[in-house]
């Protein structure tokens, strides 16, 4: 297979991946090794880097990750195993090919979101100025975010993304596990997971409020 990228292009996507990985660490965004990030390098062949099953992402380097194909196959010798849901990204590159990054991380508050709007099948965001973030500019914009179930199955898990995903909507939503959210690179990747997750938060705690919780004044002031 011959794919369209050199050995800079190879450099340049490990280091966007390792200092997205510092921005979301310091925010305590990869608790326990949780998360995995990827950046595309070629889209027909597919081929994107992504994260080494099981690493430290709080503690990511260059060496971390490797480079695969869109069945989540190291493309050269490595003795790096491929994340566990690598195949959940190869999915989203298959199904948005606009997108050129994909970022997987596991919060507090999208774990909450996830299994409260469950049910529903997708978390709806009415009027939030952030939805901006996503390039969607009209005013009092509403946005509704798929959610689907942990299946512990990841090729029925990444199947079952790709069928609910919208591509107008950059996130897909797993029952008590995290977020996947992507962009057409790393920065509008990064911003969109931001975005989501600054949402998701919000919602939380209004409901709260409006269930007359009282919620802890270092929550509230997140
Ligand atoms: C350590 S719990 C998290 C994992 O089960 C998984 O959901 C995850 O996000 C990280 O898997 P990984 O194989 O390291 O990319
Ligand atoms: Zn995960």
């Amino acid at each position: 297979m011959t794919y369209a990228f050199n050995q800079e292009d190879r450099i340049r996507v490990a280091q966007g991946l390792v200092d997205v990985a510092k921005n979301f660490a310091e925010k305590g965004w990869f608790p326990a090794t949780s998360g995995n990030l990827s950046i595309k390098l070629s889209g027909e062949p597919l081929a994107f880097g992504v994260t080494a099953s099981g690493k430290d992402k709080e503690n990511l380097t260059v060496h971390d990750i490797l480079v695969v194909d869109g069945n989540s196959k190291a493309i050269e010798p490595t003795t790096l195993k491929p994340s566990a849901e690598t195949l959940i990204h190869a999915e989203v590159y298959k199904r948005v090919p606009e997108a050129g990054a994909c970022l997987h991380v596991h919060t507090l508050y999208n774990n909450l979101i996830s299994d409260i709007f469950f049910e529903q099948g997708k978390v709806r965001l009415q009027g939030i100025e952030l939805i901006k973030a996503l390039n969607i500019w009209e005013e009092n914009a509403a946005i509704e975010i798929p959610i689907v179930e942990n299946y512990a199955d990841i090729p029925k898990l990444a199947a079952e993304i790709g069928d609910v995903l919208d591509p107008r909507i950059p996130a897909v939503l797993i029952r008590n596990h995290g977020i996947y959210a992507w962009g057409a690179d790393v920065f509008a990747a990064k911003r969109h997971v931001q975005a989501f997750e600054w949402m998701f938060n919000y919602l939380f705690l209004k409901l709260s409020y409006q269930r007359g919780a009282t919620v802890p004044v270092e929550l509230a002031a997140l």
